[in-house]
């Protein structure tokens, strides 16, 4: 039933960034077209992965956190936040150091209050710099993490909490191997 993911992983094209093996996706990239079956199927498995009990609000960073994000927000009725890459300098901003696998850039979060309950969804996981960046944010801005969900991990990562995921991967120069999924 839930096949969309999986089968458009298997055939997606990896580049070059550097040394690091760079795999373009719909959901990673949104590139070349993002179906809107394939972006039901995912919200459909976020939504039913995800422990919502009390939540506030959703957290996603710029940009490929914003389409799955929305569709979370418009099937749970949850406001979204997005972190974004540009500074608003509005009061209670936090900036965020960034470290990816082959980039490095600030972040800034607003719209968290301390107290907050929060979902964090992204669409990849790698090194797990950008979710431990952007957990300290929101620890020190008082909020609470329900849960942290990420629809693509690829390769071991550590973001020192529990996470969950939909489909794990391994990327070779060659292609996406699926190596585990939750569903
Ligand atoms: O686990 P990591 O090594 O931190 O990599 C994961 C991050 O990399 C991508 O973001 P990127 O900064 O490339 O920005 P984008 O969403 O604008 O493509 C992706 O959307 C994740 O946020
Ligand atoms: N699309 C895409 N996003 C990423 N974020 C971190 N690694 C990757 C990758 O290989 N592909």
């Amino acid at each position: 039933m839930f096949n969309k993911l999986v089968e458009s992983l298997k055939t997606c094209p990896i580049v070059k960034r550097g040394e690091y093996n760079y795999f373009i996706h719909p959901i990673s990239d949104g590139v070349p077209i993002v179906e809107p079956a394939l972006l039901r199927e995912v919200a459909v498995l976020m939504l039913r992965a995800l422990d919502l009990k009390g939540v506030d609000k959703i957290v996603v960073a710029e940009a490929m956190g914003i389409h799955i994000g929305v569709a979370l927000s418009l099937m749970t009725d949850l406001p979204l936040t997005i972190i974004r890459k540009r500074e608003y300098q509005l009061s209670g901003e936090v900036a965020l150091h960034q470290t990816t696998g082959y980039s490095k850039g600030e972040l800034y979060l607003n719209g968290i209050e301390k107290g907050d309950r929060v979902v964090v969804i992204d669409d990849v996981f790698s090194t797990g710099g950008t979710m431990k960046a952007i957990l300290k944010g929101l620890a020190d801005k008082g909020a609470e993490v329900s849960d942290v969900l990420v629809v693509i991990k690829r390769g071991e990562c550590d973001i020192g909490r529990p996470y969950k995921y939909l489909v794990e991967i391994e990327v070779t120069k060659s292609g996406v191997n699926v190596k585990d999924t939750k569903f």
